[in-house]
């Protein structure tokens, strides 16, 4: 008796679940991790209809558009890929709908040597799927023959010995058993199937000869059968965890009374996991010759093949082997597309598959922020409806196999459009021509994200010859092109260098980060993130912005405005082009030694100096006690608190005449910038440094506080008593110097280094090592620089965003490497040098009348010389100056105070800068405004104490 085949290659149900065919129903549906595509149909119902009908050609057509999706956004696609896709299928002689659903899916890797079982195969294969026609022929099983990897040979164990073989991907030219194969023998796509030893579950209700033939061939074909004698058996087998998920199900469909196949076969169709189930029915000779409708019923359920009953082992087993490569194996391949599909769903880049008419069939995940648009709007579309491009472009490419690279503008929902790369690959699966095309899209953000990763691609892949030079795109498509590996490889080979040297920039990383959260995110996200990303990619991230300053507050304006702007106003006012310095020097005190009336003023002076560390420590009385000159005094007192002498292993006579030189370059006929701001700078530095020291914080060692105060004494050296706005403006000298930029802290530092190395007797870093001496001028250059305002925000951001504001958290976090022990150090410094709003109202009230004084100056230069005025409300004759510091503490003060105090616990800075904004809101309301009113104001404040504590309790 002959076995006769009879299968449902296309007349069978798809082999689907009713929720999976229920969520297939919808258009781009994604099922589990495993997304749909459209089939070829023109329209939604052929669509749905042939996913029902053709499962195979359906799994073909998406395993190949897939495979060549995931292998061209890995970087590995190309046009010969694409082209070799539709090779494979042009080539493919087997001429059957399971082989050319392999076939096209995974073209083969070239093995050669395996002529003669190609075509034993496809004997074999040709007389099972007769396209849904009952025949019935004698089945020529002994001209299966496959060599056995290495050998060529063939035994019985080694001929069946599919244990140890790796079920191929590929079509004809793969063996079909050979040795476990090493991932880089296949050509493409370099996925192995799995290869497990084949399950069969043998449902029979009695022992009788067809059974046993069927034990004994399943036996031969070493697979693992497990047999049962009734459907719930069969079902509750299968579905058995451990020892279910069975390859092949074989039932006794002979005798229904006692198992009622149909029924067991719909049982198992919609169990979970049955999809790649092979089931068969066996039927009695009767059966088959009378009347196809049992058949067909069977078919219908879903099983997948009805063989004739037969008691020869020889028949069975070669009906087995029939079922294992026509049926089993391509269900293993197709099986990897879960894998293939889980990649492309996960890729970053967004990738759309469409079918020849450019129709949607397929998008991933990350092609829904790409388009900002729902997956089940962009399935079904056309590409017209969902970018701007010149379509008939991208054809004329791919209908001749070439890849097309190029931009399209994408039609974002309620956003405006934007541009994206993109590149079109053709997959060819039945016939010459492309049936799909497989589109990979690049938005900016992405790009950005990969460049990291490009700089890996970069080391083994030439760029594509056809996007603009140095574009992100240009480093991130590869391309195949030998022309184009040849004309940029210079520019190649400086990426793989920059790629290989250990560079990249923070803000790179963070951008590739969120692009990653990004992916991972809803549509809302995404574009919020994208938000983030522009706003991240910008120059002067954290340059401050105006739009808090109220317009009706122009003395604010003008003041934070100038305090924060870099460089030349930009004013188009009329401007002299005489290259005229600023007026220097004069009145600058002799290099003598300072002599002290040595009696009532030195001891007033030791008193006084007895308070260095107080925070309401009378710097203008120092001032006035040392004739102009305290930095020397409280300078030297400050180095020897704080062991300076020792750390710089240094006399204090060196010391001494380095504070003299120093002061001697600052500029005592400048109001406010002149020594005495140096020194109360350093004095707010060192209450800082030993608030510091007594939290008991291991910030500061002993080489940060003597490089500080150093720093704090130089920070404003020959400080011309005008802005570095104004420098710019008046085409001063420093200006030109320093190309506009941070002119007057440029000098500062310059100066400070330029002084002291100059002259041995005061080069206070003579004893030093290299080592220590490049460390303690870094630091102070860098402390110097950090006095800057246009970059305030910025400095203030970094340390808010490390060390935060909390006043409540008493354990502030310890700046633990270097990155933060410079964010401290730059807040110390900016902090110290515009303390006087947080001192005593006394000398908060003098020291804003002195820098009201010295910009008033400025604007009476800027207005003799016609030059640009930097800052208009500072006229000594309409200008409020209660208002400019209302404004100053507001903008300036108010957040940084805050964040300071909560770092080194100082409340007091805070209670005083508050007590002093009260008291200039009441003075603004007094009508105290110009210098006179001040100076008038100060008579009467003379008296007032100084610490906080009776200031607040007096008002
Ligand atoms: N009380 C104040 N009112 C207005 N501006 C001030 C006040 N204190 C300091 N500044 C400004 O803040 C700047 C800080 O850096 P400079 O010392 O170079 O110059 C300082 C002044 O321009």
């Amino acid at each position: 008796m002959w076995f006769t085949g009879y299968c449902c290659g296309v007349k069978g149900r798809a082999r689907t679940t009713a929720t999976e065919e229920q969520e297939r129903s919808k258009p781009g549906a994604v099922m589990g991790c495993t997304p749909s595509i459209l089939s070829n149909g023109s329209n939604n119902q052929q669509q749905q209809q042939s996913r029902k009908d053709s499962s195979g050609l359906y799994a073909g057509n998406v395993a190949a558009a897939a495979a060549a999706a995931a292998a061209a956004a890995s970087g590995n696609g190309s046009s010969s890929h694409g082209n070799e896709c539709g090779a494979s299928a042009n080539n493919n002689k087997l001429g059957t709908v399971n082989q050319t659903m392999v076939n096209t899916a995974f073209p083969s890797a070239r093995d050669g040597g395996t002529e003669k079982e190609s075509s034993a195969k496809k004997d074999s294969i040709v007389s099972i799927t007769a396209s849904g026609h009952i025949t019935s022929f004698p089945i020529v099983s002994t001209t299966v023959r496959r060599p056995t990897a290495g050998s060529g040979t063939s035994s019985s164990s080694g001929r069946y010995g599919h244990r140890k073989s790796s079920l191929a991907l590929t079509p004809e030219e793969e063996p079909l058993d050979s040795c476990p194969r090493l991932v880089s023998d296949l050509k493409f796509p370099n996925l192995l199937p799995p290869n497990p030893a084949i399950k069969i579950l043998i449902a029979f209700c009695k022992n009788d000869p067809v059974f046993e033939a069927l034990v004994n061939a399943s036996h031969r074909l070493s697979f693992e059968p497990t047999f049962v004698k009734s459907a719930e058996a069969a079902i509750d087998a299968f579905q058995n965890p451990t020892a279910g998920g069975h390859h092949i199900i074989i039932v006794d469909a002979r005798y229904p009374r006692i198992i009622e196949a149909e029924a067991l076969g719909r049982s198992i169709r919609n169990s979970k996991g049955s999809q790649h189930t092979t089931m068969v029915a066996v039927v009695k000779k009767s059966v088959f010759e009378k009347d196809d409708t049992a058949v067909i019923s069977l078919l219908d359920v879903g099983y997948n093949r009805c063989i004739i009953e037969s008691p020869h082992v020889s028949i069975c087993s070669s009906e087995l082997r029939q079922i294992q490569h026509s049926l089993v194996r391509p269900q293993n391949v197709i099986s990897t597309q879960q894998a293939l599909y889980t990649a492309l769903h996960r890729s970053r880049e967004a990738v759309i598959i469409t079918d020849d008419t450019l129709r949607a069939q397929y998008a991933n995940r990350a092609s829904e922020r790409v388009l900002n648009m729902k997956l089940d709007e962009i399935v079904g579309r056309s590409l017209g409806d969902l970018v701007t491009a010149d379509i008939s472009n991208i054809l004329s490419h791919t209908s001749r196999y070439k890849d097309y690279d190029g931009y399209l503008t994408t039609r974002r929902k309620s956003q405006e459009s934007s541009q994206i790369h993109v590149r079109a690959v053709p997959v060819s699966c039945i016939g010459r021509n492309p049936t799909h095309l497989v589109l990979i899209l690049e938005s900016s953000a992405s790009a950005l994200a990969s460049i990291s990763a490009a700089g890996e691609a970069l080391q083994t892949l030439p760029q594509g010859k056809e996007v603009a030079r140095g574009s992100l795109h240009s480093i991130r498509r590869p391309s195949f092109d030998v022309r184009s590996i040849a004309s940029d490889g210079l520019r190649r080979t400086s990426l793989v260098k920059l790629s290989s040297l250990p560079l990249e920039a923070p803000i790179t990383k963070v951008l590739s980060l969120l692009a990653q959260v990004q992916e991972n995110c809803s549509l809302e996200e995404a574009k919020l993130l994208d938000r983030v990303m522009e706003f991240l990619k910008r120059e002067g991230l954290y340059s401050p912005q105006m739009k808090e300053i109220r317009p009706e507050d122009p003395v604010a304006t003008d003041l934070i405005g100038a305090l924060l702007t870099q460089g030349p106003t930009n004013i188009l006012s009329s401007r002299r082009s005489s290259n005229d310095s600023i007026i220097r020097g004069g009145g600058r005190p002799s290099t003598g030694s300072i002599v002290f009336n040595k009696t009532k003023e030195s001891s007033q002076l030791s008193d006084l100096l007895h308070t260095a560390l107080d925070w309401d420590f009378e710097i203008f009385k120092l001032e006035e006690l040392t004739d102009k000159r305290p930095l020397v005094c409280l300078g030297l007192e400050l180095f020897r608190r704080f062991d300076v002498y020792n750390t710089f292993n240094c006399d204090e006579m060196t010391f001494k005449l380095w504070l003299i030189e120093m002061e001697k370059n600052y500029h005592s006929e400048n109001t406010y910038h002149n020594s005495t701001h140096a020194a109360d700078v350093m004095q707010a530095t060192a209450v800082y440094l030993q608030q510091l020291s007594n939290r008991e914080l291991k910030i500061m060692d002993r080489m940060d506080e003597a490089t500080a105060l150093i720093a704090a004494a130089t920070h404003d050296i020959d400080h011309p008593g005008r802005s570095s706005a104004f420098l710019c403006n008046s085409d001063d000298m420093l200006a030109v110097l320093y190309n506009d930029i941070c002119v007057l802290e440029s000098h500062h530092a310059a100066t400070t280094f330029r002084l002291t190395l100059a002259d041995d007797k005061i080069n206070i870093f003579k004893h030093l090592d290299r080592d220590s001496y490049k460390l303690a001028r870094s630091i102070i250059v860098d402390m110097i620089l950090a006095t800057e305002m246009t970059r305030h925000f910025e400095h203030l951001a970094k340390f808010v965003s490390v060390f935060g504001t909390d006043v409540e958290s008493k354990e502030p976090l310890p700046p633990d490497n270097d990155d933060n022990q410079i964010l401290v150090r730059r807040m110390l410094i900016k902090c110290a040098d515009v303390s006087n709003p947080t001192r005593p109202l006394r000398f908060c009230v003098e020291w804003a009348r002195r820098i009201a004084e010295e910009y008033f100056m400025q604007t009476d230069e800027e207005k003799r010389k016609a030059l640009p005025i930097v800052m208009p409300m500072f006229d000594r004759t309409t200008c409020s100056i209660s208002k400019s510091q209302i404004g100053f503490i507001e903008y300036i003060i108010h957040d940084m105070m805050d964040a300071w105090n909560s770092f080194i616990e100082m409340p007091e800075i805070v209670r005083y800068m508050e007590f002093n904004y009260s008291q200039w809101k009441l003075f603004e309301e007094q009508g105290i405004n110009t210098l006179s009113d001040i100076k008038r104001k100060q008579l009467s404040l003379a008296e007032e104490p100084s610490s906080i504590i009776s200031l607040e309790e007096k008002f």
